[in-house]
């Protein structure tokens, strides 16, 4: 039985515990969580989520902790914990910017630390998260970190020194998607489309392109040649975007992204 628990539980922190309330891994995991406003742990009940009077509760009760609170509240949060934290835990951050060595300085420096950057979808069992192996797990500790988001989605390993780049491609991409979405549902709106009907359309044509990219074996730049007929319509949409500077703008937003993680990196 593997003991993981959640230091907050908040967007992230329940969308990981209720991803892997789940999956097959609950039957073998016991799970515990902390957070100040305990409804938000009272909520995940029907989770067998077991609830916590402090932080240092959550380290002393689990192996495997998650530490998904806000950046900007660490300093305040892993001295409350430091005393707790033994050879055995294991400290998972899911936080933007935050570093290994920042967590062994404000707990342990023996600290076992695993980096990961998580999204919404695991919720549903579609995440995408991205871990960074640190020299203080073993395979098998890093294994388990890995089994846990594996069991609510898809994982991928990459540097420790990546892991601010990568939130824009994965952590907050959702974000950039659904407003994305939001332009086509708007305008199917305006010209008085049914909005079921216009959700429905648009959502699996979003899952369709995906699965093209994934399994087509066409490149992005093939996919859209495919799509855009000679004097279409397509191109006339296309033109636009491209005069919009969609692309930029994109880069743009990535860039920010990472820019703000290394702002609140310590
Ligand atoms: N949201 C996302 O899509 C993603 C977020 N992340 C990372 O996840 C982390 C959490 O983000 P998110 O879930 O969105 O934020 P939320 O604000 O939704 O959750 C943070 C939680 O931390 C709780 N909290 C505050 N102080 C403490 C404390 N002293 N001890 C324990 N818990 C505390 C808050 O409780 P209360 O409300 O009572 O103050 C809140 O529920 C961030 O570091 C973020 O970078 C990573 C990937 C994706
Ligand atoms: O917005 C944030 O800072 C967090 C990290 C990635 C997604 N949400």
């Amino acid at each position: 039985m593997n003991t993981i628990g959640f230091i907050g539980a908040g967007n992230m922190g329940s969308a990981i515990l209720r991803g892997i309330a789940g999956s097959d891994m609950k039957p073998e995991a016991e799970l515990f969580a902390y957070n100040p406003t305990e409804a938000k742990v009272d909520a995940l009940a029907d989770c067998g989520v077991q609830k916590c009077k402090s932080a240092a509760e959550v380290v002393e009760k689990s192996r495997y902790v998650f530490l998904a609170i806000k950046p900007q509240k660490f300093e305040e949060v892993l001295p409350q914990i430091a005393d707790a934290v033994t050879e055995q835990t294991v400290l998972v951050s899911i936080a933007a910017g935050i570093g290994a060595e920042f967590i062994r300085k404000l707990t342990k420096p023996f600290a076992k630390v695993v980096l990961a950057m998580p999204n919404t979808p695991l919720l549903l069992g579609e995440g995408a998260t991205a871990l960074a192996k640190d020299d203080s797990v073993s395979d098998a500790e890093f294994a388990v970190v890995r089994n846990i988001f594996g069991s609510c989605g898809m994982t991928a390993v990459i540097a420790p020194e990546q892991m601010k780049e990568v939130i824009a491609i994965n952590g907050s991409s959702p974000a950039f998607i659904y407003l994305f979405a939001k332009g086509f549902l708007d305008y199917a709106a305006k010209v008085g489309l049914p909005e079921q009907s216009a959700k429905e359309l648009f959502v699996q044509s979003l899952i369709g392109s995906a699965k093209m990219i994934t399994d087509s074996g066409y490149s992005i730049d093939e996919l859209i040649r495919q799509v855009s007929s000679p004097g279409g319509t397509t191109l006339a949409g296309l033109d636009q975007l491209y005069e919009g500077k969609m692309l930029d703008a994109v880069q743009n937003a990535c860039d920010s992204c990472t820019k703000r993680a290394y702002e609140l990196s310590k």
